[in-house]
């Protein structure tokens, strides 16, 4: 995709000179004669970067005024100070102010190029680390070589290429935003942003403000909607059944028309932008609800994708873990440990509700607990009995660690979790207890024994 360039500068000839030179280049480029013509220019849409002749004849607005504008729309936006000789101060005064660095004129083409280039890889690395700052900790790679895994793979591939609007389903954490991920990573567009908005965590009342961004009564630009952001790139309209009808209205045209307004805007804003949507909701039902409006769905939902649970492809849970190990031990120091087969086998027994998210935590609660010297696999005893979510519980509602076991170990041990429970729910009174479970009292006092339970339970024997 071509990056939008904005050229301003009162001169003719340099204005025509610079905007030949990188439409050539194969930069998609506008161009300004004033500084209120840039500022229109801009309302139309936030440029990639901007070349702009600081000593501007003819506008109202000075260039060092334009500049700080721009910035405070967004602060990384490139900005390449275009200088006459003798006006070094007002370039350096411009970059004070943020401009990326200035060029003096008469330029060699090569070298405006050449600083476009750096000030463009500058800012990319801007946004990105701005984006990992976001999203600390999140992974880019597609683990899984399950039968599941592989056909949501290899649809993934299929569909990334296409442009077409893809509609995400699945449970929470299964790897949806991964998903839309890998897909604009492998589009055309994927040299262009990848912006997520989360209808679920945005208060309805900012939502429009959010998407489309918002103008004060004088046209400025007070705030760039994830519309324009995702310009020549891909917008993820994550939990999108959360999305006030109204916005519903408003998104709908914008895939329609690939324009809009800003909140308080009179100007039409353009932007080509590829819509993912995910959900973890069921939209038919929503739309039976009167939640989600049909026909936005049929725009969203051009090609479908469902993301499965965890506990349906529970082959992958092994390759998962290594993956995690490796990954957290790799950026946090932590040391990396193996799981014994056992410890292994209960993994793939969970229900996992928080699906793939919930793994990896587990994973790192586990290597962050472990004792800094260990070196030995990790045990059933390390797995952290509850995740807050009854995740360490299997589908059949039974006690996870017993499937590590051979019959007669896991007899006892369930022996012993079951009598544990059975005391302390009889406040430690043997007598009760015994009754309760159909046992005599003395039974019960050798078998408490022999499985070596109840010492301190036992506070009164009645
Ligand atoms: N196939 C996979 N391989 C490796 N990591 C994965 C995979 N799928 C998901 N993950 C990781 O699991 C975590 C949750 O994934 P993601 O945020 O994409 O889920 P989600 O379905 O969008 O969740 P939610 O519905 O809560 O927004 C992330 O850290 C992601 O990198």
């Amino acid at each position: 995709m071509a990056l939008d360039i904005l050229v301003v500068d009162d001169e003719p000839d340099i204005r025509e000179l610079v905007a030949g030179v990188l439409s050539d280049e194969g930069y998609s480029v506008r161009t300004a004669e004033t500084a209120e013509r840039a500022l229109e220019e801009v309302r139309t849409r936030t440029p990639r970067l901007v070349v702009l002749d600081v000593w501007l004849q003819g506008s109202q607005m000075d260039g060092l005024s334009l500049l700080k504008y721009l910035k405070s729309i967004d602060p990384f936006l490139p900005v390449i100070v275009i200088s006459g000789h003798g006006n070094i101060e007002t370039a350096v005064a411009a970059i004070r102010r943020g401009a990326y660095d200035f060029i003096e004129k008469p330029f060699k083409t090569d070298r405006l190029l050449h600083l476009i280039e750096r000030a463009i890889e500058s800012a990319a690395l801007k946004y990105e680390n701005a984006a990992l700052r976001n999203r600390a900790g999140e992974d880019e790679h597609w683990i899984g070589n399950s039968q599941a895994a592989a056909n949501l793979r290899a649809a993934i591939e299929k569909v990334a290429p296409t442009n077409s609007r893809v509609m995400i389903n699945g449970p929470a954490g299964v790897g949806k935003e991964l998903a839309a991920r890998l897909i604009h990573r492998n589009s055309l567009r994927a040299g262009g942003p990848f912006v997520v908005v989360n209808a679920a965590s945005i208060a309805p009342d900012q939502m429009e403000s959010a998407l489309f961004g918002e103008e004060d009564p004088q046209g400025r630009t007070v705030r760039v909607g994830l519309f324009e952001k995702a310009h020549n790139g891909t917008l993820l309209l994550d939990e999108v059944a959360d999305m006030p009808l109204g916005t519903q209205n408003k998104i709908l045209r914008v895939l329609t028309e690939q324009r809009f307004q800003r909140v308080g805007g009179r100007s039409d804003v353009s932007v080509d932008v590829r819509v993912m949507s995910a959900t973890t909701k069921d939209l038919k039902e929503e739309i039976e609800q009167g939640n989600f409006r049909e026909d936005l769905f049929y725009r969203l939902s051009v090609v479908p994708l469902r993301v499965p649970s965890l506990a349906e492809r529970r082959d992958d849970i092994g390759d998962l873990v290594s993956y995690f190990i490796e990954r957290i031990s790799d950026s946090s120091g932590l040391t990396p440990r193996d799981f014994s087969e056992e410890a292994m086998a209960v993994l793939q027994s969970m229900d996992w509700p928080g699906n793939i998210r919930q793994l990896r935590n587990v994973v790192e609660r586990i290597l962050i607990l472990s004792p800094s010297d260990s070196s030995r696999p990790v045990s059933v005893d390390e797995l952290p009995r509850d995740t807050g979510s009854g995740a360490m519980q299997n589908s059949k509602g039974g006690s996870a660690e017993l499937v590590g076991l051979s019959l007669r170990d896991a007899r006892e041990q369930f022996e012993r979790e079951y009598l544990a429970l059975q005391i302390t729910r009889f406040n430690g009174n043997i007598s009760r207890t015994a009754e309760f479970i159909g046992m005599e009292r003395s039974a019960l006092h050798r078998k408490l024994k022999a499985l070596g339970v109840g010492s301190g339970l036992t506070r009164q024997d009645g």
